[in-house]
């Protein structure tokens, strides 16, 4: 870790992606410069946090000018981009796994699978979408300093695995299978359940219709 970077308080380096898309936008649209004031309309947040924040990444606004686009978006880029790039491995490359190791999560965060693990003979020495996959049976040999995993196995298979995977040092666990899996109280479970959001959203279609907006 850079030391410039400790340096900013973790609320204000929280900020920063949403600087950064709001600024990358006025840089793309050709914008030179921006004041307080726009900021803050645009990502909500008070003009007064917003020069905090700004003075701490040594951007100090001129009076009537405002800050210079070019310098902000070079110090977002410089100090998002050096921010660790935290490992993901995912275990089940079926469907919905693959899919997964396809699409490039790079792209928009600094997230990145990094390995892939499966039962099957005849998926495990191959590379999907540029990912390694090894046999699960060899899974904490190869998972250290890995922070994540996705889960997209069977469902029968998933408490079984999140158990070697707390067992190995993951601490958060994306788990995709419909399975509600039991963890220790210092490991995060986010769960995505495809099924339950289908029906909540034909349920809220039903009972909570959205009305086109009219002047009332
Ligand atoms: N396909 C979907 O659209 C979808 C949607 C929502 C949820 N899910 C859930 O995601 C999970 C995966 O779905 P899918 O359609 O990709 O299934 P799939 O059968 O295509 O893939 C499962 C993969 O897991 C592997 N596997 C089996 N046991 C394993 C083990 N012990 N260790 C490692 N790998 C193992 C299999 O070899 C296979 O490659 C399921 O739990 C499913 O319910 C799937």
């Amino acid at each position: 870790m850079n030391n410039e970077q400790n340096k900013i308080p973790q609320a204000t380096a929280k900020r920063l992606p949403l600087y950064y898309r709001f600024i990358n936008n006025l840089h793309h649209q050709g914008k030179l410069r921006v004041s307080s004031k726009e900021l803050s309309d645009a990502v909500k947040v008070d003009s007064a946090t917003i020069r905090r924040d700004f003075s701490y990444f040594g951007a100090l606004g001129k009076k009537g000018y405002g800050y210079n686009v070019e310098y902000l978006l070079s110090f977002f880029r410089k100090t998002l981009d050096q921010d660790e790039v935290t490992k993901v491995a995912l275990i089940g490359v079926g469907n919905l796994g693959t899919a997964f190791l396809h699409y490039n999560f790079m792209k928009n965060n600094n997230t990145k699978i990094e390995m892939a693990f499966d039962a099957d003979p005849n998926k495990v020495g191959s590379e999907i979408g540029g990912v390694p996959v090894y046999h699960v049976d060899d899974l904490e040999d190869h998972l250290q300093n890995t922070a994540v995993a996705i889960l997209t196995v069977p469902s029968t298979e998933a408490q079984g695995i999140t158990e070697r995977l707390v067992e190995a040092g993951v601490s958060g666990i994306l788990n995709f299978t419909p399975a509600r899996i039991t963890v220790p109280d210092h490991i995060r479970v986010h769960h995505i359940d495809l099924s339950v959001e289908l029906q909540s959203l034909v349920y809220f279609l039903k009972h909570y219709p959205l009305e086109e907006e009219e002047g009332e």
